[in-house]
Formats: structure tokens, sequence, C-alpha cells
């Protein structure tokens, strides 16, 4: 049943590291963004588009409040952390790491948000984004791990360390 589940901003490398993550301690992997686009039969920005942010929103925190695994590294979608229903389910059923990286980092990484789909609302900016979101991925971390300054493979070792330390909160209210 436990799972490892990583959160955080778009482009922090949640996919990238988390296929790398399963590899090395021999668990499969998921990414929830392709769940979703497997169970709904579309891209993630057709979704955002025919169904609108709060409508993908709602989705997406559907899809993930049910998921099912066992023994998985689990990517989530940046935006998942707006449904708390979700989270408590992912809490639930793992350790949650947050990826954090901080702003002018991260900026430099995204490049062209319009490519990746995220969940900008009119007029709301980058920095805007980051500035509501990290509040809630502090929230529900049960572990954070600062992924600045350094490439992939010192982020996993990183990563790998913390899991080894961390005694999971499971038991803690939010
Ligand atoms: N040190 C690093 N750690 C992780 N990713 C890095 C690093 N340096 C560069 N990258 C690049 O940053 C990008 C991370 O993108 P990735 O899709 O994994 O992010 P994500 O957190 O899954 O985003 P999303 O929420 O949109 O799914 C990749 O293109 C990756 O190659
Ligand atoms: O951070 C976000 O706003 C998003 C990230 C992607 O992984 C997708 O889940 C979706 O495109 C929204
Ligand atoms: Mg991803």
């Amino acid at each position: 049943m436990h799972n490892v589940i990583l959160i955080g901003m778009p482009g922090v490398g949640k996919s990238t590291l988390g296929v790398l993550l399963a590899k090395t301690l021999g668990m499969t992997f998921l990414d929830t963004d392709l769940v979703i686009q497997d169970q709904k039969k579309a891209l993630l920005r057709e979704l955002i588009a025919q169904h609108g942010i709060d409508g993908f929103l709602a989705l997406e925190g559907t899809v993930c409040a049910g998921l099912q695994a066992e023994n998985a590294v689990i990517a989530t979608g940046g935006s998942v952390v707006y449904e708390p229903e979700a989270m408590a389910h992912l809490r639930e059923i793992g350790t949650v790491v947050y990826l954090k990286l901080g702003y002018k980092a991260l900026a430099r990484r995204l490049g062209n948000l319009k490519n990746r789909g995220v969940v900008l609302r009119p007029g709301q900016t980058l920095r805007m984004l980051y500035e509501q979101r990290i509040p809630l991925y502090e929230t529900y971390a049960h572990i954070t791990v600062d992924c600045g300054g350094q490439d992939i493979e010192h982020t996993l070792d990183r990563v790998l360390r913390a899991l080894e330390k961390a005694q999971p909160k499971k038991n803690a209210s939010l």
C-alpha cells in the first residue's frame, strides 16, 4: 500500500524524477496527468479548454481522490493541491514529498507556460501562482526536498536520503 507521492510546482521535475525514483526503489510509476488523459481520452490542454479551469480542477480532484496504487511512485499535476479531498487521500496512501524550487530557477526552467497547460487564471502571473501555491505544498507535504542548484542525479540522492530518514507523519492532522 505504501506509495511515494511527488507534489510541487509545474516543471519542478515530479515526472522526470519520479521515473528515476521508481526505478531506483524498485517501485512502479504512475503519473496522475497520464491517468487523467487515459481515463478521459483527451489531452490535458483539451480538457482545460473544454471544461475551463474549475472544471479541470474538479476532474483532477475526482481522479486523484479515487486513485488506487500500491508500491508506486506517483507524480501528480502541479494543480492537485487545490483539491483538499484528493490531497487527504494521497496523504493517506503514502508519503507526500514536496519538491521545492526557488522562483527564479523555476521561471528559467519553465519556459513557455502555455505549452504545459498550467492552470493560470486571467491576469495571474507565474509569480502570483507561485505565491499562492507554496503554502499549499507546504501544508500537504510530509517531507520537503530542496531541488535548487543541482542536477537531477543529486536531487534523486536527496529524495532517497529524505525518504530513508522520514518518519511519515501519517496521522498528523492538517
Ligand atoms: N535538476 C533538475 N531536476 C529535475 N528536472 C530538471 C532538472 N534540470 C532540468 N530539468 C528539466 O525540467 C523539466 C521538469 O519537467 P517535468 O515535466 O518533470 O516537471 P513536472 O514537475 O512533472 O511538471 P508538471 O506539473 O507540469 O507535470 C524537464 O524538462 C527536465 O529535464
Ligand atoms: O500546475 C498546473 O497548473 C498543471 C500542471 C500539469 O501537470 C497538469 O496537471 C495541468 O496541466 C495543470
Ligand atoms: Mg509532470
